[in-house]
């Protein structure tokens, strides 16, 4: 049986690039694509970085029972949700997975594939660093959005509170303060199984 190896982090832990490096390092890992109701941005990809399904899609998943995890963000463009689904591409049977998610995401896939599949990697750094590189990456966008950056700094605080990180029995973490080396480690957690 294959396992799902999922990322999880607070803003800026560097999960993307990480994400990016070990499917890199290691193609024979597949991806969990999740689908998403928000229109494609320039430069995406059907079923790269989402699935770009509309919201009645969505219901119908829901209603055969599909719908893994989702979650719905109210934007100033109106609701957008983002859903894992059990659409029959996530096969356990042939490989293992890499996902990347947020820490209530992935409890809702352990609740439904198991704790024997579903495996965390949980990246963390130290605050200020992160603070950072969260700084540094938004002074890079067209139209910088500080607001928002500080927005979701503090709700990281409370989105991985170390009470829900013990509920969920995650008691360490890959520390990503040097690229190569973050990523080795969780490299060789993945091939200890
Ligand atoms: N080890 C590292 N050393 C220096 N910079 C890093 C390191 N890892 C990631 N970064 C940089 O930090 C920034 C945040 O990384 P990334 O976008 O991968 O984080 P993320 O966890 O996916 O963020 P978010 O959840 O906010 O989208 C990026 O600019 C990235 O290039």
């Amino acid at each position: 049986m294959g396992k799902i190896y999922y990322l999880m982090g607070k803003s800026a832990s560097g999960k993307d690039t990480i994400y990016r490096e070990l499917l890199k390092k290691c193609p024979r890992l597949r991806r969990v694509v999740l689908y998403t109701t928000r229109p494609m941005r320039d430069g995406e990809c059907e079923g790269r970085e989402y699935y770009f399904a509309n919201p009645k899609t969505l219901e119908a998943f829901e209603k055969q029972g599909k719908i893994i995890e989702m979650r719905t963000y109210q934007t100033v463009c109106g609701p957008w949700s983002y859903a894992t689904v059990d659409d029959g591409r996530i096969c356990l049977e042939e490989a293992d997975y890499l996902a990347i998610g947020t820490l209530e995401s992935y409890e809702k896939l352990r609740e439904y594939y198991g704790e024997d599949v579903v495996k965390p990697l949980y990246v963390t750094v130290d605050d200020g660093v992160r603070l950072e590189r969260a700084l540094a990456r938004e002074k890079t966008q067209k139209k910088p959005n500080y607001a928002e950056l500080c927005r979701r700094f503090l709700a990281d605080e409370e989105d991985f509170a170390q009470e829900k990180l013990e509920r969920l029995g995650i008691q360490s973490s890959f520390v990503n303060e040097t690229l190569d080396k973050c990523v080795d480690e969780i490299l060789s957690a993945i091939q200890n199984g």
